[in-house]
């Protein structure tokens, strides 16, 4: 057995001042990837990300009869779009085709209901780690649509083969465990032959992340009408784009948080005066706390002015960044309660319970809430994090290293799932 890896990081000598990049957006890249194989034409998303996640979802893809082109160097795919053939190949009755999605919920979620799309049937499968999460709310929708859903080990769970064609035009969902259910069936929406509804029947979490299906379904041309109770997608055809996809901002939380707890500043280019994603709202958070924010027209600056305050805050909206404020919260001059967030507890790992155990072994007083967690300001003894092959809580504990003496990842590689470079990113504060 060989030893498992463990990466130490080392505080900076001096508070960063710099423009460092961000990768391309896993939520937006996956989605766009979707949306340019169901049209028809060749379309090219640039600034796209590579990492785990993409991969799946590119393998996914071409595992359903779509040819996907890549150039990681140049941050670029190039993908041959097949319309509502996806995933068609050899048609009823064939051996089903096995789809691997890897860690990624948006992979498995996005891809089921398009896999639907044609009588062929398709396995959909995932890590040990994915296969724990929930699908029920999805798959009972794609039965309610006309799909035949057939467990492959527990019902409600990967793996699961599916077959359709989806008939109906209407469904109802619950919004309270993941966004990416309803994310899911509005990107097939536009090929069904009636288009289709969504009713929400509780309330809905992960909100900007279905606006941002919207916008990314409008980008190559199909409509769809969202509130947070009803979705409305009439029939349609994709057409295929040229599309610049924005830096993530979920990974970019990591280098605004760096700024804010160590006094220095970061800027992120490349996020427009509109972006997708509901998780730039962080800084705003960063700047409750007391930190100096600019959100210009084409980038972010976050400045650290050695002074934080905590805060009460409900995270529902941009859950991603919960572990990137507890690390903040850790050098605040008060506690930070982040609440409505209970649905986390889903998501690659109990993130609530994680964050309270880890920031615990370092000393610090965290507690959990069913909802949310607590945390109270202190100083981190030297402490080894445990990751629970989470990329969020490796890249959120690193943070704490920047500023405090001692702190080491273990199994840092499980960062490859959304952000590969993270740690080479960390070094090249210094
Ligand atoms: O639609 C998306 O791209 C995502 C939605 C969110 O998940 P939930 O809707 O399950 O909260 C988020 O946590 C995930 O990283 C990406
Ligand atoms: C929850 C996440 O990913 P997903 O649900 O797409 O696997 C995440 O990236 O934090």
């Amino acid at each position: 057995m060989t030893d498992r890896e463990v990466r130490a990081v080392v505080p900076l000598s001096a508070p960063p001042d710099a423009e460092v990049p961000a990768p391309g957006s896993k939520s937006v890249t996956n989605r766009a990837l979707l949306c340019a194989a169901l049209a028809t034409g060749t379309s090219t998303l640039t600034g796209a990300l590579f990492a785990d996640d993409t991969a799946a979802m590119v393998g996914a893809l071409r595992d359903l009869g779509v040819a996907v082109d890549t150039d990681e160097s140049a941050a670029r795919m190039v993908v041959h779009g097949v319309g509502a053939a996806i995933g068609a190949g050899a048609g009823a009755g064939a051996p089903a085709v096995t789809v691997d999605a890897r860690q990624s919920g948006t992979t498995s979620r996005f891809v089921l209901p398009a896999a639907a799309l044609t009588v062929t049937p398709v396995v959909v499968d995932g890590s040990a780690q994915l296969r724990a999460r929930p699908f029920g709310p999805l798959l009972d929708a794609l039965v309610e649509l006309g799909a035949s859903v057939r467990p492959l080990d527990r019902p409600g769970y990967l793996p699961v083969e599916v077959a359709g064609p989806l008939t109906a035009r209407e469904v109802t969902i619950p919004g309270h465990l993941s966004s990416q259910f309803l994310s899911g069936l509005m990107l097939a929406a536009p090929l069904l032959p009636d288009g289709l509804t969504v009713r929400v029947a509780t309330p809905l979490v992960s909100v900007p992340y279905v606006r941002m299906t919207g916008r990314v379904m409008a980008a190559f041309g199909a409509a769809a009408d969202v509130t947070e109770t009803l979705v409305s997608v009439p029939a349609g055809a994709y057409t295929a784009s040229e599309y610049p996809v924005e830096p993530d901002a979920s990974a970019a939380s990591y280098l605004f948080a760096a700024a804010a707890l160590t006094g220095g500043r970061i800027t992120v280019p490349g996020f427009g005066a509109d972006p997708l994603q509901g998780d730039v709202a962080f800084v705003d958070l960063l700047a409750k706390m007391g930190a100096q924010v600019e959100r210009g027209a084409d980038a972010i600056t976050v400045r650290g002015t050695g002074t934080l305050h905590g805060i009460d805050v409900d995270m529902a909206d941009i859950s991603d960044t919960a572990q990137t404020l507890a690390a903040v919260a850790v050098y605040a001059d008060s506690p930070t309660r982040v609440r409505g967030i209970g649905f986390i507890r889903g998501k690659e790992t109990d993130r609530i319970a994680a964050v309270v155990t880890e920031l615990r072994r370092a000393g610090l007083d965290a507690t959990e809430d069913e909802d949310g967690f607590t945390i109270h300001p202190g100083r981190p003894r030297p402490t080894t994090f445990e990751t629970y092959d989470d990329h969020r809580m490796a890249m959120s504990l690193a943070l704490l290293g920047l500023r405090s003496p001692g702190v080491a990842i273990a199994d840092p590689g499980c960062v490859a799932k959304t952000f590969p470079t993270y740690f080479e990113v960390l070094d090249s504060l210094r």
